[in-house]
């Protein structure tokens, strides 16, 4: 920016930067001062209706601390102040465009290139300065002639240093796999609950035409090339056009979405609607899905009438309000969305939903979305289908009945820890005391070995951005993907990673599950994650449709248990990779030579920001200048929500305390959590890994803690008979053995051991006084 300097003008307004120890005493009627990196600052007047500033060029070059008004003497009168000067992209230019309503943000990726170049040119200098030195007791001529020898050669260099390190065997000295031993699980498959009915069998030699599907669904099948049904839509489709519960589990990229998308197309062709309502309701937990399923299901309705709309998250409310009142046979949502529309489009409700879907099943049914799809399932009409489909599909009859299952069929054509079919597992095992490892070890892993086609999972955010950063100053083609990203940045980085314009996409949880990207030939990651279950899906985006992929996990110490429960897991036999020694101790040297980099990305990136808030400031007063009026934040936006926004509060606030109480168990983890946390910004290559690790246990630990708990059902399976009482809550008629058997309060458990009460020995005539008092001798103990 132009410290110091005149900035700009629009319209009757002019703009001046202050630079440092400039406090706009001097600024004349109808400007605005600004002192950057903290928005305007100055005094904001009625414009005096000036139109042509004048400044010397040359003072916009040389910044100062103070610069006189335009009835000042430095200027010259002749000089016009405006856009059409700067005659392309001089200083001028750059600085209005960061100040008009637009500017042109730059992206990380262009950061990144500026700081390689600068990096490269600084090394290039400081090659030449050597040189020179080397050289100062020779020849002018010569010199000069070798310098020249010099460049060209470092610029040939340069291109190479991308990605060797001056070491042959970087490239060549090849990683050691070996087999690790595996064994099938031993204890043979849980037994189904009574609560299902089983099909999992199913007709090998079904094929779509058997079906009784409808001409244009035969006929989308064909466009989309799909020769055979897979095994879960050999077993789903016949049951789900019966219009039976279904309770659904296959291993990922099987083709479970058009096993229950089909189906329900067949319903809708086959009895069209009689007005314009929705009828099928088809909820995800991620938007990325939910465009995914998406155009999956307007793909296989291509050549019906069947209508579609999409309502998740990110996108426009307006749009989606409108899609929704046209009455769309099939919705497809993300839960929070949909509760928007429903409390805030009148025209709108569930009732007339005749199927629900909950694709990736076992995620809607937990505690993350547990109030939001508390309050869906109050809003659907009772009279429904409801399908159940999942990777990783809990059987856990207290888990399903919050969703009322009518007699379910239970569908497993895979167990929930199978991983896909030609899925080929590999593990990295990190030494105890070689934690800080693991980025220097995922770097050699992507020049090296996985150059293309990679997703790289971490488990949090800031390491997703780090991991950009530094694969990006390395040379690779990078994006990111994960929460802390707009939804147009997550969007834009998924295409590029489809249209192949990046090589590797690093991406938290959130795009762990059912995303179906075709071409994914690794899945690294960065630590283990939450859960087996995570695991699972998450190396579920490679080896999908029949494909084959490959995983490559990093294992630490305390990570080893999830390791041990894969292997036992595992249909075919997993591997352990290792990488030689020096190859990584190289590329550990390389990132501590990066580090500089990466905070200099970093700091370009807040310097934007700011920028970006400075710009909001000065457009929101340009506003309040135009019009007069203050604005009010969110004017008009305010949209109701099932909660209030109290108990919207109260919810965060209880998850946080809960998230921290677990952190804060134990004296040592509690002392490392509140290390880290103060480090944050500069924490060691270790202390970074131990805080992914640390994150995906307490993950673990609040997911056990939950389990532990007893559950209560939200809605118990509608033909139980206890599901009968619709009516207000009325107290039941506990014998006092019910009530005192199944009461495991804190209060009654203490009571229970200290046995009955002064009162209650009196009043069943039992001995008021314990035989000896309140003494308990030592042979009593025994006798226990
Ligand atoms: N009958 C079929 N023949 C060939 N390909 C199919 C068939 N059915 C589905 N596919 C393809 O298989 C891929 C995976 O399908 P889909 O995304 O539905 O898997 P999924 O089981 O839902 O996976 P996940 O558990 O990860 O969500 C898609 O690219 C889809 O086009």
């Amino acid at each position: 920016m132009l410290p110091g300097s005149w900035a700009g003008r629009e319209r009757s307004v002019a703009w001046v930067v202050g630079g440092p120890g400039w406090t706009g005493a001097e600024a004349g009627p109808g400007w605005i001062v600004l002192d950057w990196g903290r928005g305007w600052c100055g005094p904001v007047r009625p414009s005096c209706g000036r139109c042509s500033l004048v400044l010397p060029q040359e003072l916009c070059r040389a910044p100062g601390p103070r610069r006189r008004g335009p009835t000042g003497g430095d200027f010259s009168a002749a000089f016009v102040f405006g856009e059409a000067e700067a005659g392309g992209e001089g200083t001028w230019a750059a600085a209005l465009r960061q100040l008009r309503g637009k500017r042109a943000a730059t992206t990380l990726d262009e950061k990144i290139e500026k700081v390689r170049q600068k990096r490269k040119f600084q090394e290039r200098e400081a090659k030449q300065a050597k040189v020179r030195d080397e050289d100062t007791e020779t020849e002018d001529n010569q010199t000069k002639k070798r310098e020249c020898e010099d460049f060209s050669r470092d610029e040939e260099e340069d291109v190479e240093s991308q990605y060797s390190l001056d070491d042959e065997t970087l490239f060549t000295k090849a990683d050691t796999v070996k087999v690790k031993e595996w064994r099938r699980l031993k204890k043979g498959e849980m037994e189904a609950e009574s609560f299902f009915e089983d099909a999992s069998q199913y007709d090998d030699n079904l094929s779509f035409q058997d079906m009784n599907l409808s001409r244009p669904l035969l006929k989308a099948i064909t466009a989309l090339g799909f020769k055979q049904p897979t095994p879960i839509q050999k077993a789903c489709i016949p049951v789900s056009l019966l219009g039976k519960d279904i309770c659904a589990c296959a291993a990922t990229g099987t083709g479970k979405t058009a096993a229950f998308i089909l189906p329900v197309l067949e319903r809708l062709i086959y009895k069209p609607r009689q007005a314009p309502i929705t009828r099928v309701l088809v909820l995800v937990p991620t938007r990325e899905l939910g465009i995914q399923v998406h155009s999956v299901t307007k793909q296989l309705a291509q050549f019906s009438s069947v209508t579609t709309c999409l309502a998740v998250g990110g996108l426009d409310v307006k749009t989606q309000e409108a899609a929704l009142r046209s009455g769309p046979d099939i919705l497809i949502a993300t839960p929070g969305r949909l509760i928007d529309h429903l409390h805030n489009c009148p025209s709108f409700h569930l009732s007339s939903v005749e199927v629900l879907i909950l694709d990736e099943a076992d995620r809607m049914l937990d505690e993350y979305f547990e109030e939001q799809m508390k309050e869906i399932i109050r809003l659907c009409s009772n009279h429904r289908q409801t399908m159940l489909f999942s990777a990783t599909m809990t059987e856990e009859v207290k888990d399903l009945a919050s969703v009322s299952l009518k007699n379910p069929i239970r569908i497993f054509v895979n167990s929930n820890t199978d991983v896909a079919p030609f899925l080929r597992q590999e593990f990295i095992r990190i030494r105890p005391n070689r934690e800080g490892d693991r980025e220097a070890i995922v770097s050699a892993l992507l020049t090296r070995t996985f150059p293309d086609h990679v997703m790289l999972f971490t488990q949090t955010k800031k390491q997703a951005h780090r991991m950009h950063i530094l694969l990006g100053l390395m040379g690779l083609r990078v994006g990111e993907l994960h929460g802390n990203l707009s939804q147009a940045q997550r969007l834009e980085a998924l295409r590029r990673f489809k249209d192949e314009q990046i090589d590797i996409l690093v991406a938290t949880d959130v795009a762990a599950r059912g995303l179906d990207i075709e071409g994914v030939k690794t899945v690294i990651n960065f630590t283990m994650p939450n859960t087996t279950k995570h695991y699972v899906h998450r190396v579920g985006r490679t080896a999908r449709a029949g494909r084959a992929g490959r995983s490559v996990s990093l294992v630490g110490e305390e990570e080893r248990k999830m390791l041990k429960d894969i292997v036992k897991t595992a249909k075919t036999p997993v591997k352990a990779r290792i990488l030689p020694q020096d190859v990584i101790l190289k590329f550990r040297e390389k990132i501590e030579n990066l580090e500089k980099d990466v905070y200099a990305v970093l700091c370009l990136e807040r310097e934007e920001r700011e920028m970006q808030q400075s710009e909001a400031q000065i457009n929101r007063a340009k506003k309040q200048l135009e019009t007069g009026k203050q604005e009010t934040l969110g004017e008009g936006l305010e949209r109701s929500w099932f909660q209030t926004r109290e108990e919207r509060k109260k919810e965060k606030l209880a998850k946080a305390l809960q998230e921290f109480d677990l952190a804060l168990r134990g004296k040592k983890k509690r002392k490392k959590f509140m290390q880290d946390r103060q480090k944050k910004v500069q924490m060691t290559p270790e202390e970074r890994s131990q805080f992914e690790i640390l994150k995906s246990q307490m993950y673990a630990e609040r997911l056990a803690k939950r389990n532990r708990r007893a559950k209560r059902a939200r809605v118990l399976p509608e033909d139980e008979p206890a599901a009968v009482s619709a009516g207000p809550k009325r107290r039941k008629n506990l014998s006092v053995f019910d009530e005192e058997l199944t009461n495991t309060s804190r209060k009654a458990l203490k009571q229970y051991r200290a046995g009955p009460s002064f009162e209650d020995r009196k009043r069943l005539g039992m001995a008021q006084h314990r035989k000896g008092g309140n003494f308990k001798s030592k042979s009593r103990y025994k006798r226990k």
